[in-house]
């Protein structure tokens, strides 16, 4: 028996057949989205996870961009929160950051159906590291990109992209774009792979472009022993579960002194009263 979920105001599921949808629908920030939101998408996952009628679990988004990663009025909010009363910096930062950031990463980590991402747009922090976690990526067009603007931040790479970056886009990739702050665009993520298929339509038809995606996976799927699908994506994952296992927890750790040092929350205070700004 499934267990009942909380309805979340940025986030919407919903199960057509084989396929649990998850839509990213606040458009108007960019679908950034707060602590309690990417618990939310993790727990959405656990619940895909359990259904024996899934066997694909569809990541869409709403408006111009997939999302803008962590909402940087929330993390000031988590700053300002007078009503908790925390031991430390520490463990202020293990409750607002390590806690959330490793529980949602490890869900798509161990994510047994195969995950889609239908990038209507570009992604950002911790967000396109989900987007570099899953398993098939469609693209609206080719002015998607993925930022990891960690060292304008005050951060360290987390959400497992020590590991899937280098897997996907190659070590040397990685460096220069991590390094120096600048995205990976979509020659970079056609020419290895990333992307299975542009489908060639105006930024402003995310709607249309989510289902058209779904309309050629319905296509795709006929026919098919899914069993077969979930068979292969165990087998595919294990090359590199332990590793992701590992970088989730020694990310979160690394991270965690520059949030109690501060540098992070400085700049995400920048960024929100547009003193600060990405390259891209
Ligand atoms: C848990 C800690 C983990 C951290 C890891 C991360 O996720 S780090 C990544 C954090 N995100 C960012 O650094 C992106 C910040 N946003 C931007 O740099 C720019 O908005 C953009 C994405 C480059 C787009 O620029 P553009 O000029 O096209 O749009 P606007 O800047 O005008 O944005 C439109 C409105 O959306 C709001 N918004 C955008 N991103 C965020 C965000 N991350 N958090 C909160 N709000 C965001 C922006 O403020 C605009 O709203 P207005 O009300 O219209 O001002």
């Amino acid at each position: 028996m499934l267990r009942e979920i909380r309805q979340n105001e940025k986030i919407s599921y919903h199960i057509e057949g084989p396929f649990f949808i998850i839509r990213l629908v606040k458009p108007d920030n960019l679908n950034a989205l707060e602590g309690e939101d990417y618990i939310y998408l993790g727990e959405l996952l656990e619940l895909a996870d359990k259904n024996s009628d899934v066997y694909f679990t569809i990541l869409q988004s709403t408006g111009r961009f997939f999302s803008s990663g962590a909402d940087f009025k929330g993390i000031a909010r988590a700053q300002m929160d007078d009503g908790v009363k925390y031991a430390s910096e520490t463990s202020k930062w293990l409750s607002n950051f390590v806690a959330r950031n490793v529980y949602v990463t490890d869900a798509f980590i161990k994510h047994s159906k195969v995950l889609v991402c239908c990038l209507n747009g570009p992604a950002i922090g911790l967000s396109a590291a989900l987007v570099a976690l899953c398993d098939i990526v469609y693209s609206i067009n080719d002015k998607v990109y993925l930022l990891y603007p960690f060292a304008n931040l005050g951060l360290i790479t987390e959400g497992g992209t020590s590991v899937s970056l280098p897997l996907k886009f190659g070590p040397n990739a990685t460096y220069e774009r991590l390094v120096f702050n600048k995205p990976f665009k979509y020659d970079i993520m056609c020419q290895n792979g990333f992307i299975s298929k542009n489908f060639r339509m105006p930024s402003s038809d995310a709607e249309a472009f989510n289902e058209e995606v779904l309309k050629e996976l319905r296509e795709k799927v006929e026919g098919l022993y899914l069993p077969s699908c979930l068979g292969m994506k165990k087998l595919l994952k294990a090359n590199h579960i332990d590793s992701f296992n590992k970088i989730n927890s020694l990310e979160v750790n690394g991270s965690l002194q520059y949030w109690v040092d501060g540098e992070p929350l400085r700049r995400f205070g920048q960024l929100s009263s547009k003193e600060r700004k990405h390259r891209l």
